[in-house]
């Protein structure tokens, strides 16, 4: 972001110019979120550089429009520009204060003590009059982002506001998206004030590499519409190995999943005792009961399977670690696939990336934080960044990494990282992955089939999973997004952004 502003100031836009611009939009947002009389007072938060200085600039339109001011200003130091606005506010009138406690009580709060220039730990009476300010109950606003977060991490560097609304500037910046972040940035917004394209290529060049998973990107990837002149062969062929008679519900779990993606063929691979129930509560399926170890495990796949006759392959939902063998064979074989859970702790067993090596196909793993540390013991840094991780974990292994975690991250092994920015805890409960995972098999299977590139697919997934549960949760309560009710809103919540065109 410096860069990008750097090159715009270079070529002639004024520093105040542009201040004065972002300034205004978040003046009017504002204003539109919090109109007068229903809000009065509002504590306005100034430190000592630029995201102190577009504080100021909202501060004056606020007090023009009829608002009363307050002006929290811990530092007396500040950068030129900043320092202007400060004279000019407090010329009109408006209160200044080095201590938070006059703002208490105000209707709303204006946080811009710092921006993307924050780069030590914040402390002493600044990090106390934050911490102050978090125990109250009014409404926050953060300019660009929550003060005391990393820009590029989302680390609390020391303290940091807990913020309702993030008004993020004019791109978006990394640290919101990270899990550790989620606590203080609220509903993120972007603000935008027309930064030139040719900047934003000139400093990223192509390896703009970290992207947001938005509804227009994963429905423009979804296998539809069908063909008139099709068959189910055509629309995707699904194994799925899963379940022991210890986690039957995963294996129905992932069918349930695999069903929603609207695959047109799925065989699901089950300990033979398990095939009675898999078949009568999936009656679309077709049920492999295979031979099991003494432990109700799949001991290893029937006889008579031909895997090349799968298009896709998914592995590893409630199988435990006693099905060992067959995870071996699945890697072993040419299909894409696709592992979850035991399948990861097994391939961790195995190790992670000597094994997948020797894979030429398609591989995609979906771990949780703890499956994670397990295959990738040697990424550091996964506690604070789950983008980075994820990144060097596909790098390294070749495979397509689908990190699980708040907002969930997806690594590609040519270095780009998804982020699905849009999500809800109501996902936090068993087996909602085993659904994901199912879900995320059977449309790549369908994008097999159809020839069209799989790894867009794995975005999708995600964002379509999580849609439902927002649409789960909107009727039900967060509480009421169990996994087999979140498997039905995956065909509901479809239409109503098919319909609306996004
Ligand atoms: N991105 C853009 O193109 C634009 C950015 N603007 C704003 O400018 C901001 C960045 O401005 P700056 O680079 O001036 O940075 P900040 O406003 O984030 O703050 C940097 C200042 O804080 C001090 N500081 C850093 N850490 C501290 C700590 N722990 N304790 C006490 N002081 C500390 C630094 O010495 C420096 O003076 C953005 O976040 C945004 O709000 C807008 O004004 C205009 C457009
Ligand atoms: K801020």
């Amino acid at each position: 972001m410096s860069a990008i502003e750097e090159r715009i100031f270079a070529a002639g836009m004024p520093v105040a110019a542009l201040m004065e611009k972002v300034a205004q939009a978040i003046f009017k947002r504002l204003f539109a979120l919090y109109p007068r009389p229903g809000v009065q007072r509002v504590g306005v938060l100034v430190g000592p550089g630029h995201n102190g200085g577009d504080a100021l600039v909202v501060a004056r339109e606020l007090h023009f429009a009829g608002y009363e001011v307050l002006i929290y200003r811990p530092l007396s130091k500040s950068k030129e520009l900043t320092q202007q606005h400060g004279e000019y506010v407090a010329s009109l009138g408006v209160k200044f204060f080095d201590q938070i406690e006059p703002l208490l009580d105000c209707d709303l709060i204006v946080d811009g003590l710092f921006g993307f220039g924050l780069e030590r730990s914040i402390s002493g009476e600044i990090a106390q009059g934050i911490d102050r300010l978090n125990e109250q109950s009014q409404s926050v606003i953060s300019i660009d982002l929550p003060s005391g977060l990393h820009t590029d991490t989302g680390a609390v560097l020391g303290t940091a506001i807990q913020a309702n609304h993030t008004f993020c500037l004019g791109l978006w910046k990394l640290g919101l998206f990270h899990d550790q972040a989620l606590a203080y940035v609220g509903k993120a917004e972007l603000i935008d004030f027309d930064i030139p394209l040719a900047d934003i290529q000139a400093v990223l060049g192509d390896r703009n590499p970290i992207h947001r998973i938005t509804s227009t990107v994963a429905l423009a990837h979804l296998p539809l519409p069908r063909p008139q002149l099709t068959h189910k062969y055509k629309e995707g062929h699904l194994l799925a190995i899963c379940g022991s008679q210890r986690y039957m519900g995963a294996a129905l779990l992932c069918g349930l999943g695999a069903k929603a993606s609207g695959v047109g063929m799925l065989t699901i691979a089950v300990p033979k005792s398990l095939k009675p129930y898999m078949s009568q509560q999936l009656a679309d399926a077709l049920v492999l009961g295979c031979p099991e170890t003494a432990s109700g495990a799949i001991a290893q796949l029937p006889d008579s399977i031909d895997l090349s006759s799968f298009g896709a392959i998914a592995c590893g939902c409630g199988l435990t670690l006693d099905a060992m063998a067959v995870v071996q064979a699945v890697l072993e074989s040419d299909r894409p696939l696709i592992l979850d859970a035991d399948g990861l702790n097994a391939l961790a067993q195995l190790g992670t990336i000597p094994t997948l090596c020797q894979r030429q196909a398609f591989t995609l793993l979906t771990p949780h934080p703890g499956e994670f540390k397990r295959l990738f013991p040697e990424v550091e840094g996964e506690a604070e960044d789950g983008v980075r991780a994820v990144r060097r974990a596909s790098e390294q292994s070749g495979a397509v990494v689908m990190l699980k975690q708040a907002r969930t991250a997806i690594g590609y092994p040519d270095g780009s990282v998804w982020i699905n920015p849009e999500s809800t805890p109501a996902l936090a409960r068993g087996g909602s992955g085993d659904v994901l995972t199912g879900l995320s098999s059977g449309l790549i299977a369908q994008a097999i089939a159809r020839k069209i590139p799989l790894e867009p697919l794995v975005q999708t997934a995600v964002w379509w999973h999580a849609q439902s549960a927002i649409s789960a949760a909107t009727v039900r309560t967060e509480l009421g997004v169990d996994a087999v009710t979140l498997s039905e809103y995956l065909l509901t919540v479809l239409p109503q952004f098919l319909r609306s065109g996004n």
